[in-house]
């Protein structure tokens, strides 16, 4: 689905992504980890198309990304912020209507298909009773909630998130997580999510690849990630790494010792 050859970007004369080589199948759920600075929102920006890479090429269903003509990037990848919408003053269903619009032509109206499948979007997100709301007046996990729906009508191929429970509350957290993770699995979507949160990033990706100066550290399942020395390296801690009690998957405690 997605294949990145050396990919290396620098912003005046400073390196910012590295000789990056990845490949995500298609149905893949990937978590991008790593420190502050570590680039892992560049290379979010330059997966999505926002930015060119200064050397390497990138690969979106084995053609080049800057093949693609704007519009199809628009129509499959779908890209998440931790800010999610900005907050303007229209109703919760024209945002997620808006999430239609690469699919339409020139001067094309919306048809009956694009309004049942906002209104479809709006009940498994659980938004229906706020379609008439005003995104401004939305809290910020409900706003979030109202930006995957939009993603989820553009019908994407690939979902890039970056950072996008960074201000929820751990029951939103887990619901935003939850919803991505359903549509995943409900369509084979490809997701690429940058997350701080180890934990969840541990829970959620079956692979994980961790980030430091521009570079890619290591990649693997958690058992490969989640390990003491190897966290130790990059963000200079040292957590103490225990198992889930359910899912048995490695999780880590920070101390201040
Ligand atoms: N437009 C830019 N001009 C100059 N430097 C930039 C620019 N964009 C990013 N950088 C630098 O590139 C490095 C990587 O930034 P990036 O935002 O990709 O990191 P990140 O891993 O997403 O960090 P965080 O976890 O803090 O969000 C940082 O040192 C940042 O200051």
């Amino acid at each position: 689905m997605l294949q990145l050859e050396q990919v290396s970007k620098k912003i005046e004369g400073q390196s910012i992504v590295q000789n990056v080589t990845i490949e995500i199948t298609e149905g893949q759920c990937v978590g991008l980890i790593g420190p502050n600075g570590a680039g892992k929102s560049s290379l979010i920006k330059l997966i999505s198309g926002l930015e060119e890479p200064s050397a390497g090429s990138i690969y979106l269903k084995g053609k080049s990304v800057n093949q693609w003509k704007t519009k199809k990037i628009a129509k499959s990848v779908a890209v998440l912020t931790q800010e999610g919408l900005a907050p303007y003053p229209i109703s919760v269903y024209d945002a997620v209507l808006m999430g239609r619009y690469p699919h339409l032509g020139f001067f094309q109206r919306e048809s009956q298909e694009d309004y049942d499948k906002v209104d479809h979007v709006l009940e498994i997100t659980g938004l229906k009773d706020f379609k008439s709301q005003m995104l401004d007046t939305l809290s910020g996990g409900e706003r979030q909630r109202v930006a995957i729906a939009k993603a989820m009508v553009q019908e994407p191929e690939l979902l890039l998130l970056d950072e996008p429970t960074t201000f929820l509350d751990i029951g939103h957290q887990l619901n935003v997580l939850r919803l991505v993770q359903e549509w995943q699995e409900r369509e084979n979507l490809t997701v690429v999510m940058v997350l701080h949160d180890l934990n969840l990033a541990a829970q959620f990706c079956e692979k994980l690849i961790l980030m430091n100066h521009g570079e890619v550290v290591k990649e693997g399942s958690s058992e490969d990630i989640i390990a003491e020395e190897t966290l130790r390296q990059v963000y200079h801690a040292t957590p103490e790494i225990i198992r889930h009690p359910k899912s048995n998957i490695p999780q880590i405690l920070l101390s201040p010792q």
